[in-house]
């Protein structure tokens, strides 16, 4: 089976001006398969958000290999990788990100604005769909202003998951919620991944969110260490 996602060596290297190169990333091989449930957590600073910038397709190595489904990512260039993010990718973040003054439906309509055939002519469809599968079936026409902090993440996972991705990625999905709410999120990002047999990966500062992952991982100074074992 091919791997969902392989990186091996891939280092990300920074010019600063009138400094030394600053190295981000330091040689991190990693393998996601499809479904597979990963989890990443690392100090402030350690190079998170920069490796789930290239595994998403938002940046890119400064050199290493990076393969998005047995593909070299660099032979995917502009405009292909555009799309190929826009089909195969979710994100989540901590800040949910939702457009303002657009209702929740809006806001998970907006992927399959880019989509084609089918999906672009049932987008009204899907994301209704969508925002009743993660519980919001009632709060359509609600402005994400009057939405509470764990009711937008769940607009946002909508917006995520309504374009059928192969990978979500989830930058600190809890940390701007609760406990208990933070705790829900996962519940319902895991279900709805497992439903679509997505790859789940997770940053975060929680170790309770990490180890509930099947795989997980240390970043630490831009280096990717295994993490205790594979979860129960
Ligand atoms: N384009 C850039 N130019 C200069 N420095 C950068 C750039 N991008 C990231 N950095 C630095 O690289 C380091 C890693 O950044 P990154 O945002 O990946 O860390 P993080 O682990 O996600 O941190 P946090 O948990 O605080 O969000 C930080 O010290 C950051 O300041």
């Amino acid at each position: 089976m091919t791997a969902l996602l392989r990186l091996s060596g891939v280092t990300k290297t920074v010019r600063i001006p009138d400094a030394a190169p600053l190295t981000i990333l330091d040689g991190v091989d990693l393998v996601v398969e499809p479904g597979e449930r990963v989890s990443v957590v690392g100090r402030s600073g350690s190079g998170k958000s920069t490796l789930l910038n290239i595994l998403g397709l938002l940046d890119s190595p400064s050199s290493g290999a990076f393969e998005f489904e047995g593909v070299p990512v660099e032979r995917i260039g502009g405009r292909a990788r555009d799309l190929r993010r826009g089909a195969d990718v979710g994100f989540v973040f901590q800040q949910f990100n939702l457009l303002s003054g657009r209702t929740a439906l809006e806001n998970v309509m907006t992927p399959l604005l880019y989509a084609t055939g089918r999906r672009f002519w049932r987008r009204r469809a899907l994301a209704t769909e969508m925002l009743e599968r993660v519980g919001l079936g009632h709060r359509l026409d609600s402005l994400p202003e009057v939405l509470s902090g764990g009711e937008q993440q769940r607009v946002a996972i909508a917006r995520a998951l309504v374009r059928g991705p192969r990978l979500i990625l989830a930058d600190e999905p809890t940390g701007a919620l609760d406990v208990e709410t933070g705790a829900s999120v996962i519940d319902l990002l895991e279900e709805v991944a497992a439903e679509n047999d997505a790859a789940l990966v997770v940053i975060t500062h929680d170790p309770a969110v990490a180890a509930r992952s099947e795989v997980r991982y240390r970043l630490d100074a831009g280096r990717l260490h295994a993490a205790a074992g594979v979860a129960a």
